[in-house]
């Protein structure tokens, strides 16, 4: 009998308003693609021990519409059956199906048991290395599916900030973001800002790491030289938003300028008596997770006194059933870009997604997005969406990170690096960011903002097409040589030339 049957309708929404959390598969990659994030509760388990996984059942369901089975051809009939056992696990039998059941990091087997632990935090499963659901307890509350959205996400996290998103945009206070890097706190910032002024009203992003003591109060605030008023950001994003990116890692001076500035909501550009108001929405983003940092400092001063408002973005391993809608709607903005005589034609492998969505994802977002792309700029010329080994050994499954705050030791302000020691460091870790980032103790954002800011560094993505196309003739496609005369790392420079069609 399923649930549908035995449950009234009454016992299934008191478990939707008590936001109690059920045993639940989200489609993270299936061969039609427009099913990824569908979502079945398996209520007959959370609710009588047992449930059922065929091609026929359970149905799955996103944004409100009639559910559907799986569906796919080589899913059995025959079904999979979950058992909850008497320790709190799930034990998954697979002995009477022809569909190949997978669970990513397990070796294949019929049986598989599931602990308490592993449910809460979401398994993988590969049904016939065709489709990948997670298996996670999570809250039967609906979401929305939507890939088109500012903000992509369909876990209960990011459901909860695009709510609080469409609130904020109806305040005019200022809002700090929190989040590790890459976690998408720009993107949050956008989605406020377009909410709230829609798409043609200035959006003006300062990273203040990037700002030298002894301009800052130009760009910040604008000058007057000869009687010639130039604006600074804040007048710049007058009538739309200024983020403030990564306000800890300001100097005290840039501190002290926004304190003034937004005690006062007014600025003063330099060589000027006349303060101008603030006219925009000031959004700050900041890398540390809490607000728990030195209480007298003025970085908690700015936070505590002029941003009340608070989203916190938790990293990606926390939002497993992100992953799936993320990446396919990255490879699809890419393909299109490289591809578009091909337009969608495009399968993600279960192995991919499996590993996808086993890996701890240090980079967060943003390095799903770059894995995404170069998953497509490697897929040029292949049968189907190719995988490059170095890739797959990267995106080996990691132990999660633990760490607290206090484990992590602190990182040095970017401000304080040279460019004679920036310098020093790209040459001896032969121009790869991360172990350049690791040397200097900044974070490979950083590294990446200094090489923008200091005259004469680039990276790869700088590079103009003529000057790889001069370098490749000139070394006969040497890549270590190229990297010595174009001063950019070889593995950034490899991607370059396989984007541009060079045979490598
Ligand atoms: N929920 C999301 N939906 C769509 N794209 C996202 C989402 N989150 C992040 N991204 C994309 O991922 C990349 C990184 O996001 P973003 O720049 O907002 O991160 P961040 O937290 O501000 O990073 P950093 O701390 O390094 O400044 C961007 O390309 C952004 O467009």
């Amino acid at each position: 009998m399923s649930v549908t049957q035995c449950t009234t309708k009454h016992a299934v929404d008191e478990l939707v308003e008590s936001y109690q959390r059920v045993p639940m598969l989200i489609i993270a990659t299936h061969p039609n693609r427009e099913r990824i994030g569908e979502r079945a509760a398996l209520l007959d388990l959370h609710l009588s021990g047992t449930d059922y996984l065929s091609r026929v059942k359970p149905e799955f369901a996103k944004n409100g519409n009639a559910g559907r089975a799986l569906l796919d051809e080589y899913v059995s009939r025959s079904p999979i059956i979950f058992e909850a056992t008497d320790s709190g696990g799930i034990k998954l039998r697979a002995h009477s199906t022809k569909t190949v059941l997978t669970l990513a990091g397990r070796r294949p087997q019929d049986e598989y048991l599931v602990s308490e632990d592993e449910l809460d935090n979401g398994v993988v499963l590969g049904l016939n290395h065709r489709i990948v659901l997670l298996f996670k307890r999570l809250p039967l509350k609906d979401t929305t599916v939507d890939d088109s959205h500012t903000l992509m996400g369909i876990s209960a996290d990011i459901q909860a900030i695009r709510h609080r998103v469409e609130h904020l945009a109806t305040l005019s206070v200022p809002v700090i973001i929190r989040g590790a890097i890459g976690v998408g706190k720009q993107q949050a910032a956008y989605a406020i800002h377009k909410e709230q002024f829609g798409d043609d009203k200035p959006f003006i992003s300062v990273n203040l790491a990037a700002i030298h003591d002894a301009v800052a109060e130009t760009e910040l605030f604008g000058v007057v030289r000869n009687a010639k008023h130039q604006p600074g950001y804040f007048e710049q994003a007058a009538g739309g938003t200024i983020v403030l990116e990564d306000i800890e890692d300001a100097s005290d001076n840039i501190h002290q300028l926004l304190s003034r500035a937004l005690q006062s909501q007014s600025v003063m550009p330099k060589g000027s008596t006349k303060a101008i108001p603030i006219e925009c929405r000031i959004i700050i983003t900041s890398h540390q997770e809490s607000s728990a940092v030195d209480e007298s400092s003025m970085v908690s001063m700015l936070f505590e006194k002029l941003a009340p408002y608070q989203l916190f973005m938790p990293p990606l391993v926390q939002r497993k059933e992100d992953i799936g809608l993320l990446f396919n709607a990255f490879v699809r903005e890419q393909w299109r870009k490289l591809y578009p005589e091909k337009a969608d034609q495009f399968v993600i492998p279960g192995e991919l997604m499996k590993q996808l969505m086993t890996f701890t994802w240090p980079g967060n977002v943003r390095q799903l997005r770059n894995v995404a792309r170069q998953v497509v700029i490697d897929s040029r010329d292949q049968e189907q969406m190719y995988l490059d080994p170095q890739l797959l050994s990267l995106l080996k499954p990691q132990s999660p990170q633990t760490g607290s705050a206090e484990s992590v030791p602190k990182q040095r302000r970017p401000n304080s690096v040279s460019r004679g020691e920036l310098t020093g460091a790209l040459e001896s870790c032969q121009f790869e960011l991360q172990a350049v980032a690791k040397k200097l103790n900044i974070s490979r954002a950083s590294v990446y903002q200094l090489i923008q800011r200091f005259d004469g560094l680039q990276t790869a993505q700088d590079l103009s097409e003529s000057e790889i196309k001069d370098s490749y003739a000139k070394h006969r496609g040497d890549t270590e040589k190229m990297m010595w005369e174009l001063r950019v790392s070889q593995i950034g420079l490899r991607r370059r030339l396989k984007s541009l069609g060079y045979d490598i």
